[in-house]
């Protein structure tokens, strides 16, 4: 890969980026652009455009505001005259990729190490009327956010005809390129189980808001560098209303820690629910492989689309290729629609837990929606299944995350560090960074197959 050519004078319409890189796409994804990289907005250059250019830093969110890249941005933000975070606080490094919105860039804060951001650049002259309006609900979804497996908008900066969306960068790379590297292309049953539940915490989380994420596959699937998941790519979200629950439901228990009760007890378990049920849309939107058949069929569908696009993912975890895929898109898309249910190949010595899994994915590949798991009450019964056993659900972000081939870990995240104007630090009471980000208090991911 050449070097890109980075250029920064002191302005945001003078941020140019030119590499000749190109895109690294994947056969699913819907657009191949492969072309040198140009991000310029010399051309663009007028007192109208400088005007018209606007920035606004989201406030910190509860869950991640100890994240040290919040403090790195209000360092850097300190620093400017206006109080803005402009482009030309933003080092671009590297283009991470194109997607149909827009290009990916890493980038990094100007004289500080270590604050690595995503930069998704989304050119409005490019986009038609439906991807703008795509490209809105992305922006609109990812301020709503806040939660440890779904990315942080740290900033939003609109400038001539660019939106720039600065979120959090995920070095481990997607799930779709991490399970190729695995042999037969399989992931062991620990991991699928692993990456599965964080992806279930996090649907649990967008639908609670009333979101139906309708583009899950391991593609948008990535991984920080602490090995956790994010998920990402919002623009096929459509937005829904929730009523969210609260209920009590009765649970027989035999034993009180080391004491067993002469006769089973109940015990009340409070439960929250809030799931999307009345949500409906009728535009076709997805990748084939994942859609599910009322999708297909294009007769209106609801939040049970992520629950069947959650059972294609499982399966694609363990089986390494999708469970309806045919010889063409056509016949894929015929697979799915038919009444034909899902099929499992059961090999000899399968690992133990696969049955729960099968369990648990033909189950999430009911055709009719009304009767698939999870339509109902969402993550709630999911969560229950006997394949997520052994979870501790609350506790799912300090599990130790799998170690699975070609995964990069940097389990010790080392400090975010001002390079320049350190003084500035003593004046402004804040003199480092360094917090508590590395989260070493790590419990092992505790089940009962890895015995
Ligand atoms: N936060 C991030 N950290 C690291 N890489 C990212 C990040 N966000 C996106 N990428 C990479 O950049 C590329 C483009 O991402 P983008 O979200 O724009 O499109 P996409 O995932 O290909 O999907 P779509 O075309 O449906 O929008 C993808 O290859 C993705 O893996």
């Amino acid at each position: 890969m050449d070097e890109p050519t980075l250029y920064f004078p002191d302005t945001d319409l003078d941020l140019s980026f030119t590499s000749t890189t190109t895109d690294r796409t994947s056969p699913r994804t819907s657009l191949a652009r492969t072309s040198s990289l140009t991000l310029s907005f010399n051309d663009r250059l007028s007192t109208a455009a400088a005007a018209a250019a606007s920035s606004s830093i989201i406030p910190r969110r509860p869950h991640r505001s100890s994240d040290p890249h919040w403090s790195a941005i209000q360092a850097a933000t300190a620093l400017s005259s206006d109080g803005r975070l402009h482009l030309r606080h933003l080092k671009l490094l590297r283009h991470l990729g194109s997607g149909n919105l827009g290009r990916v860039f890493l980038c990094c804060l100007r004289d500080y190490d270590g604050a690595n951001f995503a930069l998704k650049v989304v050119d409005k002259d490019l986009l038609t009327a439906k991807k703008f309006s795509h490209a809105e609900t992305e922006a609109e979804i990812l301020h709503a956010l806040d939660h440890p497996f779904l990315p942080t908008l740290y900033a939003r900066i609109d400038v001539s005809h660019y939106t720039c969306l600065l979120i959090d960068y995920c070095p481990g790379g997607d799930l779709h390129s991490i399970l190729r590297k695995q042999p037969q292309n399989r992931f062991s049953l620990a991991a699928a189980r692993f990456f599965a539940a964080e992806v279930l915490v996090a649907l649990e989380y967008l639908h609670a808001l009333g979101i139906v994420y309708r583009d899950l596959k391991p593609e948008n699937v990535l991984l920080r560098e602490d090995g956790h998941v994010m998920l990402s790519d919002f623009d096929l979200c459509f937005k829904s209303d929730v009523a969210p629950s609260f209920n009590l439901w009765a649970h027989t228990v035999t034993k009180n820690g080391c004491f067993s009760y002469n006769k089973p007890r109940e015990r009340l378990h409070a439960e929250f629910v809030a799931e999307p049920t009345t949500a409906f849309s009728r535009s076709c939107v997805g990748t084939h492989e994942y859609l599910a058949p009322e999708l297909v069929t294009g007769n209106g569908h609801g939040n049970g689309v992520d629950w069947w696009a959650f059972g294609v993912f499982l399966y694609e975890l363990l089986y390494g290729t999708t469970p309806f895929k045919g010889c063409s898109k056509e016949s894929t898309l015929r697979n799915i629609a038919s009444s034909k249910d899902v099929r499992f190949h059961v090999a000899e010595g399968e690992e133990a837990g696969m049955v729960e899994a099968m369990d648990l994915i033909a189950k999430l590949l009911v055709k009719d929606p009304r009767r698939r798991l999870g339509c109902a009450r969402g993550a709630t019964d999911v969560k229950r299944h006997a394949f997520f056993d052994g979870i501790k659900w609350p506790l799912i972000r300090t599990y130790r995350p799998p170690e699975v081939k070609g995964m990069v870990l940097r389990r010790n995240k080392s400090h975010v560090t001002c390079k320049k104007r350190k003084w500035w630090w003593k004046r402004l009471g804040r003199c480092t960074f360094i917090s508590n980000y590395a989260n070493n208090n790590y419990y092992h991911y505790v089940n009962n197959y890895d015995n």
